[in-house]
């Protein structure tokens, strides 16, 4: 059962059936706008997340010279028609000095060399938000000086003051921490004069990159990369040219409901996820598998049904996909033995520090949880009773989640505090734990 208390929520043991819908992708939805904003024609945009990070997205374009309307919307998506600046190419930014980016990391880290595109190069901008931004390290912007800009930062952290013109150049990107700023330079440089050969080093999360790819070849602006991601080389004068994209639903968000429906299910359907998708995330149907859940894709939905009661324990590289880590270390409270998860030193720089608040959280719920410096960091996780108790979301809406889900099968139930969170990626998550959990 799912109880709402105050800035609380109580979920407690619980079997999950039925189907449900997950929202839009927020990173897609976040690119799909920015393409929408350096675009030259009008475009439909179509199921646009309504999570907190897409708000304040859709905020900082309008300051940018986008034109949005409504055409449709629903409790958690919109389609919108946009009208760009095209690459900036007619923009007054007299009296816009600050852009608000929330609690959104890629909102903040895409829109900096974008910034760069304006023409106006004395206008300083402060790229602020709030929350847990306030504490994301932002010293990974500091290469865009190699390509004419200049930044100051706070503290190595928002806000930052960006000036200059993003010029051309040939470098070596490091994406040990990020690819987030790289995304945004990958969007802007086309629009510039002049060539573009960049070599990536440290690659990490690349699926986001190719999300960035995508995009962009959805819009017309052409890219040349080697089979291994190693090189880029990128033609500038090009033009974004696009009248309709239509945005993937979220792998990210869907982790959580079929991990819930892996460990406390009868059966779960979800309806609208891509089978094949790009999203890094969708690489939980591996695990689910690899594991010995029962995964079936049929028409528009993906079913899962928990097939037994302890399931295999499993090893992950979360090298490629860092945000499917809390719903993995759920998961993994229900498998036997030690389950372990690698390279997961990246996630010290999300919403909160994934790996102390996992740790910290998951201990009090009762579960052998510990850490080793080795492999890029790893986290262990023993499989074992959830006895239950009072966590706190640390602001984090993955944490918040990942605990939500293991509610579902404590002995004494689980207190979230400060819950609301969810609503940077998933603002109906509880909801939808509402929809799909009978009381046992
Ligand atoms: O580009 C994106 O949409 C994202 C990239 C990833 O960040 P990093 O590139 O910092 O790993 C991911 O954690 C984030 O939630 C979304
Ligand atoms: C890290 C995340 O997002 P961002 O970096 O865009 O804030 C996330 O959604 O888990």
């Amino acid at each position: 059962m799912i109880k709402k208390l105050n800035n609380a929520i109580k979920v407690t043991k619980s079997t999950v059936n039925g189907m449900c819908l997950i929202p839009p992708s927020k990173s897609y939805s976040i690119r799909a706008l920015f393409a929408g904003l350096l675009n030259c024609d009008e475009a439909k945009l179509y199921n646009i997340s309504k999570c907190e990070d897409v708000l304040a997205t859709i905020e900082v374009i309008k300051k940018l010279g986008a034109n949005i309307s409504i055409i449709n919307e629903s409790e958690v998506s919109m389609d919108i028609l946009i009208s760009g600046n095209c690459g900036f190419s007619n923009f007054n930014s007299k009296g816009i000095s600050i852009i608000n980016c929330g609690e959104s990391g890629l909102c903040a880290r895409m829109i900096i060399p974008i910034l760069g595109l304006i023409k106006d190069n004395k206008q300083i901008y402060t790229v602020t938000g709030r929350g847990s931004l306030l504490k994301r390290p932002f010293n990974v912007i500091s290469f865009l000086k190699d390509f004419g800009m200049n930044i100051q930062l706070t503290n190595s952290s928002v806000p930052v003051l960006v000036s200059g013109n993003l010029k051309h150049h040939n470098g070596v990107i490091d994406l040990s921490l990020t690819t987030q700023v790289f995304s945004g330079l990958l969007m802007a440089l086309p629009i510039i004069a002049g060539k573009s050969q960049l070599k990536i080093i440290n690659k990490t999360s690349i699926p986001y990159v190719m999300a960035t790819l995508e995009v962009l070849k959805d819009s017309n602006i052409n890219i040349k990369y080697s089979n291994n991601m190693n090189e880029f080389e990128i033609e500038g004068n090009q033009k974004y040219s696009f009248s309709k994209y239509i945005v993937e639903n979220d792998w990210s968000s869907a982790a959580f409901i079929l991990v819930a429906g892996a460990i406390a299910g009868d059966k779960i359907g979800i309806y609208g996820l891509k089978e094949n998708s790009s999203q890094a995330d969708s690489v939980i149907i591996e695990i689910l598998k690899e594991i010995g859940l029962d995964v079936k894709f049929s028409e528009d939905v993906i079913y899962v049904s928990k097939s037994q009661d302890i399931y295999n324990s499993f090893k992950f590289d979360a090298k490629d996909a860092p945000d499917v880590v809390p719903a993995l270390v759920a998961l993994a409270t229900s498998c036997k033995g030690i389950s372990e998860i690698t390279n997961i030193d990246r996630l010290k720089y999300k919403e909160s520090n994934r790996v102390e608040s996992l740790i910290a959280s998951f201990k009090n719920i009762g579960i052998d949880i510990w850490y080793e410096t080795k492999n890029g960091g790893t986290m262990f996780i023993k499989g074992g009773k959830i006895k239950g108790g009072i966590v706190d979301s640390q602001n984090d809406h993955r944490i918040a989640m990942s605990l939500a889900v293991s509610g579902l099968v404590s002995e004494e139930g689980v207190i979230i505090n400060n819950p609301y969170c969810v609503r940077k990626s998933f603002p109906n998550f509880f909801d939808v734990l509402v929809k799909i959990s009978n009381n046992k």
